[in-house]
């Protein structure tokens, strides 16, 4: 079965809305930027992934994605359940029956391991596989199979909504529960958690840039 990775993109300016107290807009679309980058790295580096594709209206999210070799779904929607709708759509018309895991473009700990963990856990066609994030409320990895009938249901306590849609259907749900894939970052709360597992390149060295030590003590864990 041939099984890609599809990772939707806010507008960049738009992103990140729940730093505001802590970030400037010009800041939160830099910090957007930099966890996309590092999520696109580690998701290029799975191995058992056959392609990768962005779902946004981002021009600038859509050039990062292109450069590394990625295959970019214009975004026509206005909502990200909706615009996973059109990418599963689009991806499926271009290739046939393909498996999905989508990514959200805010996991900047996650490495291209746990995503080959993920590929690893799915052993049946009716079967999803899901990470919650850390609090066990929202989905942070998805993997669907070729089932169109599985309803994108991401937002708040979406981890328990996906759980009950694949037993509705008569899917098995297998959690695969990662400090890493649970570590986005969505509140200023998450911010030391995300220092705490090491992020990528280019989410660290935002987070440095930013002199953020003035509000939150981002040590380094030995
Ligand atoms: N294509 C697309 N992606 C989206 C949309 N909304 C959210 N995303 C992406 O979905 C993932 C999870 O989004 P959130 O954690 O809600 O991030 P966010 O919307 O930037 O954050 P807030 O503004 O604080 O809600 C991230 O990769 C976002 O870029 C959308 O309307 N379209
Ligand atoms: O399930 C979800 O919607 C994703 O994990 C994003 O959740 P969030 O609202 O916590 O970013």
């Amino acid at each position: 079965m041939t099984i890609w990775a599809l990772i939707p993109v806010k507008v960049f300016a738009e992103a990140k809305s729940r730093l505001s107290s802590i970030l400037t807009p010009k800041q939160r679309a830099i910090l957007a930027r930099a966890m996309f980058r590092d999520t696109l790295s580690a998701t290029a580096l799975a191995e058992g992934l056959d392609g990768i594709a962005v779902v946004t209206k981002d021009p600038e999210a859509a050039e990062i994605a292109r450069l590394a070799g990625a295959c970019v779904i214009d975004d026509q929607t206005q909502d990200l359940n909706d615009a996973l709708t059109a990418g599963r759509m689009t991806l499926q018309n271009r290739l046939g029956a393909v498996d999905l895991i989508i990514i959200p473009a805010d996991l900047p700990a996650a490495r291209a391991s746990d995503i080959d963990d993920f590929i690893a856990a799915r052993r049946t066609p009716t079967q999803i596989v899901l990470s919650p994030d850390h609090e066990g409320d929202g989905t942070n990895m998805l993997l669907t199979g070729a089932m169109t009938d599985f309803p994108y249901a991401f937002g708040p306590a979406s981890y328990q909504r996906h759980i009950s849609q694949a037993k509705d259907l008569g899917y098995e749900a297998t959690s695969l529960k990662s400090v890493r894939v649970g570590a986005d970052l969505d509140n200023p709360s998450d911010l030391y958690r995300i220092w705490q597992h090491a992020p990528g390149e280019h989410t660290k060295r935002a987070l440095e840039t930013f002199c953020l030590s003035s509000h939150w003590p981002l040590k380094e864990v030995s």
